[in-house]
C-alpha cells in the first residue's frame, strides 16, 4: 500500500513537538525557524510544532514553554515552503479555541491525541477540524495497553468523528515488532478503505525504526520521526535513520537521505541539551509500559525526595497511569521515600 502523492510513506517530523520534552519546552523562535527551514529544504512533508504536551500544554504541571507556542507555530508557517505545519492537541489540555487559533495561524494538519481507550473525547474536535478544512490525524496513545481488536474499535470511533488517519501511538516504546503488526492489521480490518493508519514510535526498547517498518509492512502509510531521535524517553524514531532505511528499501518518502543526515548532525544536535539514549530509565519505561514524557517528571521527583527514578517509573507502569496523571508521580515518590525511611 502507498500513501499517494507519489510517496510510499508520508513522514511527519515531530522534533519541534515531541522533542520539546527533551529540551524542557525551551525551543526559541530562532531555533524553530532554523529547524523548519532545513527540514523543509530536505523535503520533509509535514513538520509538527507545539508544546510537547500539545496545544495549551504550557503550565506548572507540564512545564512552561520558553516561548509561546503560537509564536513558534507562526514562525514555522512563515519558514515552510513546501511542508505542511501540524499541531497536536489533547482534549482537556487544549481546547477547540486552540484549534481555531492555530488554523488561523496557518496550521493545516491537526493531530488529536487521546488515551487509547478514550477516543470518544475527541469526537467534537475532529468534527470542528473537518468543518474548518483541516487535515485530521488521531493518536491512540499507550497503544500497547489495548488488544488489537479493542484498539481497532477505538479507531472506528475516531474515524466516524472525522479522523482521516489513526495512529498506533507507542507512547511507552513498549511494543515489540509483531505487536505492532497485529495492531495495524486489526485497524486496517476495521477502518481500512475509509481512513489511513499511522505509527508513532519511541526508542525505549531500541525498536523504533524496526517497529516503524513492521507498521509499514502491515499497511501503515503515515509514520513519525524526530530528527536525531529528539523526543520523550529514549527519544523517537530518528527521522534520518528511517529515511535511510526507506531509501535502501526503495521506498519513496520524498526526503533527501543525505540532506536529513546533515540536518540531524549540524542543525538539531547543536540545539539538544543531551543525546536521547536508551539507558536505565528509558529502558525501564519501555519494559514497564510507561508514558515516555513521565521521564523528566520522575527524575525531578526522585531528586526532590531522594528515591530511585526507575522505581517511580516502574510503579507508574504497574498502576497503568496515563498522560494527565502526572501529579501521581509525586505521590509515588513520597510513598517510596516513606517506605525506605
Ligand atoms: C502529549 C501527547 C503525547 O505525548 C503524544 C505522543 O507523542 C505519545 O503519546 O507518544
Ligand atoms: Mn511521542
Amino acid at each position: 500500500m502507498a500513501y499517494g502523492d507519489g510517496l510510499d510513506i508520508r513522514v511527519t517530523d515531530s522534533t519541534l513537538r515531541d522533542g520539546s520534552h527533551a529540551v524542557r519546552h525551551q525551543f526559541t523562535e530562532e531555533q524553530v525557524r532554523g529547524v523548519v527551514r532545513e527540514l523543509d529544504a530536505a523535503g520533509v512533508p509535514v513538520i509538527e510544532v507545539t508544546h510537547g504536551d500539545g496545544l495549551g500544554g504550557s503550565s506548572y504541571v507540564y512545564g512552561r514553554s520558553g516561548t509561546d507556542e503560537r509564536v513558534l507555530i507562526k514562525a514555522a508557517v512563515a519558514e515552510a515552503r513546501q511542508a505542511k505545519i501540524a499541531a497536536l492537541m489533547l482534549p482537556g489540555v487544549g481546547t477547540k479555541d486552540d484549534i481555531r487559533a492555530v488554523h488561523d495561524l496557518g496550521v493545516s494538519v491537526i493531530r488529536i491525541a487521546t488515551h487509547c481507550s478514550e477516543a470518544d473525547i475527541s469526537e467534537q474536535h475532529f468534527g470542528l477540524a473537518r468543518e474548518m478544512g483541516l487535515e485530521t490525524v488521531g493518536f491512540l496513545m499507550l497503544a500497547h495497553r489495548l488488544s488489537p481488536e479493542d484498539l481497532a474499535r477505538q479507531a472506528r470511533t475516531m474515524v466516524d468523528a472525522g479522523c482521516q488517519c489513526v495512529y498506533v501511538t507507542d507512547s511507552a516504546g513498549a511494543l515489540i515488532l509483531d505487536e505492532v503488526t497485529d495492531r495495524v492489521e486489526a485497524m486496517i480490518a476495521e477502518i481500512g478503505g475509509e481512513a489511513q493508519i499511522g505509527f508513532h514510535g519511541h526508542q525505549n526498547l531500541s525498536l523504533a525504526v524496526a517497529n516503524t517498518m513492521f507498521a509499514f509492512r502491515a499497511g501503515a502509510v503515515q509514520v513519525d520521526g524526530c530528527t536525531r531521535g529528539l523526543g520523550a524517553g529514549a527519544g523517537n524514531t530518528p527521522t534520518e535513520a528511517l529515511v535511510a532505511v526507506c531509501d535502501r528499501l526503495g521506498l519513496s518518502t520524498g526526503i533527501d537521505t543525505f540532506g536529513m543526515m546533515r540536518v540531524a548532525e549540524e542543525v538539531v544536535r547543536p540545539i539538544m541539551d543531551r543525546e536521547c539514549v536508551v539507558d536505565r530509565l528509558s529502558l525501564a519505561m519501555g519494559y514497564g509500559g510507561v508514558y515516555s514524557s513521565f521521564m523528566g517528571h520522575a527524575s525531578r521527583a526522585a531528586e526532590r525526595y531522594g528515591v530511585d527514578p526507575a522505581q517511580i517509573l516502574l510503579r507508574c507502569g504497574e498502576r497503568r497511569l496515563v498522560g494527565g496523571q502526572e501529579d501521581q508521580i509525586t505521590q509515588i515518590a513520597l510513598e517510596l521515600a516513606e517506605e525506605t525511611s
